[in-house]
């Protein structure tokens, strides 16, 4: 994983602890990290965190966290990704939107007419691009571009476990995300919640335009309030002190603009890690919805995939409970000659399935850019 401030390399398994149950793993960790020739233990989460994910003879995904054998933290590395990998990202065979983009637009109705009826006020959904190449994508080769175009937020790379219906060969789940779910360090405790998008542009005029109509959105600001609550709702009764500011912020990616509101505070108890932390706050509304229950369970309804990672959180946690998670959003499932991408958005009164399918579209490209792809959806 890169950010601003550092990176941190972890290479090999001393130690692999799978399974969905994350207080159970909590225990299990802080066990294995005691003694480990390395004080940090990296993971990912799924978007489910059904307990049965990862538990042997289910095809959910589950989390899992490795005890590295190698371990570098360092300085940031997008000095060091200045040139452009080229190789390792071949030429792609064969293209596929799931669902279609008329699929994705109905789905953004369906939710419109799920928000007028019961207690739903927000849903994200989200589609995927199946991408095949004739020969083997190498994931290191797309981190290193998204290293070079990413120089703020998580870029990362994590092997996923194998999935039990038996397909060969590793996968990893490579991206870009703007987003903090979570970070601890000692007793302060951040969250970086993002909602609220639209696309960067390469004219500037209409770049600022975009950043200023986004800025006085009130859609765009509802949709980003619902996060900031549901984050400072699991966050206070954990914090003796919790900052929130008044209103969001712009941020920016290369290929995205978004509202974010930097939340931190005082926990209570050291007692409670960066991974329960991160299992309290997921998933946020910036995901799934509001409320969490109804959002999940149209989630599950409308998309047509599973969304396995995708969603989830990536980050790692020490032998002292510190740590640092990002939402695992922006990325590609990579596995071999296949590729799968995912792009989501959330959806409150007043979304038009137009907007809607143009802005998965623009989250499309920070991993089509990363390949070198120029692709319009
Ligand atoms: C769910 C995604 O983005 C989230 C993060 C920032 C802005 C979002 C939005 O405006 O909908 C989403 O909540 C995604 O990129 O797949």
């Amino acid at each position: 994983m890169s950010t601003a401030e550092r990176s941190i390399l972890a290479r090999g398994a001393d130690t692999v602890l799978d399974g969905g149950d994350i207080d159970r793993l909590d225990t299990r960790l802080s066990q294995a990290l005691t003694g480990a020739a390395h004080p940090v233990a990296v993971g990912v989460l799924p978007f489910s965190t059904d307990p049965a994910g990862g538990e042997q003879g289910t095809d959910r995904a589950g989390a899992r966290f490795v005890l590295p054998r190698e371990l570098w933290s360092a300085a940031p590395a997008h000095g060091a990704a200045a040139q452009r990998a080229t190789r390792g990202v071949p030429v792609p065979a064969e293209v596929t939107p799931i669902p279609e983009p008329e699929g994705h637009r109905a789905a953004v109705q369906r939710a419109l007419t799920a928000l007028g009826e019961g207690d739903l006020r927000k849903v994200v959904l989200a589609r995927a691009l199946d991408i095949s190449f004739t020969a083997d994508v190498d994931p290191a080769c797309l981190l290193h571009n998204l290293v070079r175009d990413n120089t703020g937020g998580y870029t990362y790379a994590v092997e996923l476990p194998r999935p039990a219906d038996g397909s060969p060969g590793p996968r990893s789940l490579v991206g870009a995300s703007p987003e903090l779910l979570v970070r601890r360090s000692g007793t302060r405790v951040s969250a970086h919640p993002h909602a609220g998008s639209a696309p960067r542009s390469a004219d500037a005029d209409i770049d600022r335009r975009n950043a200023e109509a986004l800025l006085g959105s009130a859609k765009d600001h509802a949709e980003h309030a619902m996060v900031t609550e549901a984050v400072v709702a699991a966050l206070r009764p954990l914090c003796r002190r919790i900052d929130v500011p008044p209103a969001p912020s712009l941020m920016s990616t290369s290929t995205m603009w978004h509202l974010g509101t930097a939340i931190t505070g005082e926990l209570r108890d050291e007692g409670i890690s960066a991974l329960r932390l991160a299992a309290a706050l997921h998933p946020t509304p910036a995901v799934c919805g509001t409320p969490t229950p109804a959002a999940r369970s149209l989630v599950g309804e409308l998309e047509p995939f599973e969304r396995d990672y995708y969603a989830g959180a990536v980050g790692w946690v020490d032998t002292a409970g510190d740590g640092e998670w990002a939402v695992a959003i922006r990325c590609a499932q990579v596995a071999e000659r296949s590729l799968r991408l995912y792009s989501g958005g959330g959806i409150v009164a007043g979304s038009d399935p137009d907007a809607e399918l143009a802005e998965t579209s623009a989250k499309f490209q920070t991993l089509l850019r990363a390949m070198g792809l120029d692709l319009r959806l």
